[in-house]
């Protein structure tokens, strides 16, 4: 393992936090404390790149050779001296970017594909996704399934529960797996080889389990131990005992697992075709610096490779990287690892040469006032366009109180309830059933079995408010959560985001209610301007939410 310098690691997440006001937290990940850093970022040190592992130039070489390449681009108004060129027959505005390295011609984009099978996927693939009641593809995975079939490594950004996680699956299991296309001569050759075709790391162990079980519901299942999950918290000599008998195509799992059993020897990666970063701006913080280290640098490297010579040696990985949030220091680290890299949104592909700083991705730099329609922009290519946003103010004695008052004001059946600290959470719970709602517990304190165990009964209805912390907050797909709760905040605008993004799922409505004291309505504020949303005042009177005007 290559050691880099740590002022470069903290520029990764640096620009994540929003300002030195902000609380300064330890945070729990499934029971691991991290700490979070704050703003101590240095300008002129880079991001975490293939150059510090010594290995820019091969990268840079290679992107020459392929820069004459011709692109697709869409609506990417936020490109340096963009050019309109016209209206495109599906009425998306096309732009022509000039003043980027590439040459750059629109094609007639499937953005917005009626049906999967304009999307050129494989027969059986197609089956599978009608079976799994998969009919229209949304507008991210229009978007995302050619340009990664062209061969591209992409950042894929999209409001959260916008359908990520099939706009990267279905490229890789139409190449990868039994349900792969068909070769030349007709036949499907699918056959169980030693070496991983597909990576995909997830930061937590539900998040990777949830993940797992999407690509089981289109393999089907005859052929689901083509995938399998290496998380933490599970039995690790099962898991290897797994991988040699059963010789998956496909791998999911979280940082730590992934690392270890690599290391060990029991994973062998380096012919593989894909790598997938799952919430990447949350696997290059802090906390997973050393485990993504080794996963760069070990999927997809031939063996015997010198780790300093040439990109050629490297096998022809392409590298996926997602999140409803990305800020410029991920698109700085994928513009170093990728190989004339994408940025997909839905209905928009860009090349991420032409992401600016300031621009619209990064939701976590404040841009000044004149700037507030690109502010409102970026808000909504992070949060589900549908969702509703209260603040109400409180005494921390009773806001566990107003959060019942909430809940019932809002007929809401199925809550997620956010705090940050596990006693507190366990009070509150303790609370709610008292009063007799139904809640329960959820964070990494708890066993593996005791975790599956609550999710299941909430996601069964069983449970009507589960009471989490931040690990909750990423990826949790629960599509019939129609409420979500902050008891205690943030610790800044992303992390709203994604607390938010867990009701108002693939356009159903949802609300977020934020429960604050007095003295913390200014962070509400600092969220409302970052953001581009609004969030008004309420308070929960008669049974129902009134909203507060403002003087
Ligand atoms: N084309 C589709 N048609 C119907 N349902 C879909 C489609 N694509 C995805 N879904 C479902 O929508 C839900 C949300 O998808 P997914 O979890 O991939 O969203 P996401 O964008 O990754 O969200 P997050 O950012 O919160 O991780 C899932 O239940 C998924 O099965």
């Amino acid at each position: 393992m290559l050691a880099l310098p740590s002022t470069r690691l903290l520029l990764l997440f640096g620009e994540s936090l929003p300002s030195s006001r902000l609380p300064n937290v330890s945070r729990k990940v499934w029971g691991q404390t991290s700490v979070r850093f704050v703003s101590q970022v240095n300008p002129d040190n880079g991001p975490l790149t293939l150059s510090s592992l010594g290995f820019k130039s091969g990268f840079e070489k290679t992107n020459k050779i392929k820069a004459d390449k011709i692109e697709r681009l869409d609506v990417c108004n936020e490109a340096p001296k963009s050019k309109v060129r016209g209206v495109g027959s599906n009425g998306i505005k096309t732009v022509k970017a000039v003043g980027v390295k590439k040459s750059l011609e629109i094609e007639s984009a499937p953005f917005s594909a009626k049906s999967f099978s304009e999307l050129g996927l494989p027969p059986l693939l197609l089956e599978r996704l009608d079976t799994a009641g998969f009919t229209v593809p949304t507008d991210v995975q229009s978007a995302a399934v050619p340009t990664i079939f062209k061969g591209h490594d992409v950042v894929i950004q999209s409001y959260t529960g916008s359908g990520k996680t099939l706009a990267y699956l279905l490229p890789i299991l139409s190449e990868v797996g039994p349900l792969k296309k068909k070769s030349a001569n007709g036949e499907s050759e699918f056959e169980k080889k030693k070496e991983i075709d597909a990576v995909i790391v997830a930061p937590s162990r539900e998040l990777g389990m949830q993940i797992v079980r999407e690509v089981e519901k289109l393999l089907g299942p005859t052929d689901k131990k083509v995938v399998q999950q290496l998380v933490g918290g599970a039995n690790r000599s099962r898991q290897e005992e797994a991988l040699k008998k059963n010789k998956p195509a496909i791998v999911v799992g979280t940082p730590g697992r992934i690392a270890e059993i690599s290391a060990a020897g029991k994973l062998h990666t380096h012919s593989c075709r894909f790598l997938v970063l799952d919430e990447v701006d949350e696997l290059l913080s802090f906390n997973f610096r050393e485990d993504m280290h080794r996963i760069l640098e070990h999927v997809g490297r031939r063996s015997g490779a010198d780790p300093r010579g040439s990109i050629a040696k490297w096998a022809a990985r392409r590298t996926i990287m997602v999140s409803a949030t990305v800020p410029f220091s991920v698109i700085r680290a994928a513009r170093s690892w990728g190989s004339d890299p994408l940025l997909v949104q839905a209905k928009k592909v860009m090349p991420l040469e032409a992401v600016l700083p300031s621009g619209p991705v990064n939701i976590l730099k404040p841009t000044s006032g004149s700037d507030s329609s690109m502010r409102t922009q970026a808000a909504l290519q992070s949060l589900p366009p549908a969702l509703k946003h209260y603040h109400s103010v409180a005494k921390l004695k009773h806001k566990v109180d107003t959060l019942r008052r909430c809940v019932h004001a809002l007929d809401a059946k199925c809550v997620i309830a956010f705090m940050n600290h596990t006693k507190q959470l366990k009070d509150a719970v303790f609370k709610l059933e008292a009063r007799g709602m139904v809640a329960a517990e959820l964070h990494g304190d708890l066993g593996k079995l005791a975790r599956s165990t609550t999710l299941k009964k909430f996601k069964n209805g069983e449970v009507r408010v589960l009471v989490t912390n931040e690990l909750s907050a990423r990826g949790l797909d629960v599509a019939d959560c129609d409420l979500v709760v902050n008891l205690d905040l943030p610790t800044d605008s992303i992390h709203y985001a994604h607390r938010a993004g867990r009701t108002g799922r693939l356009g159903r409505k949802g609300t977020v209610v934020t429960i604050c004291e007095e003295p913390e309505v200014f962070v509400v504020n600092k969220f409302q301007k970052q953001l581009g949303i609004p969030i008004p005042a309420c308070e929960f009177t008669e049974g129902k939410l009134n909203v507060i005007e403002e003087d």
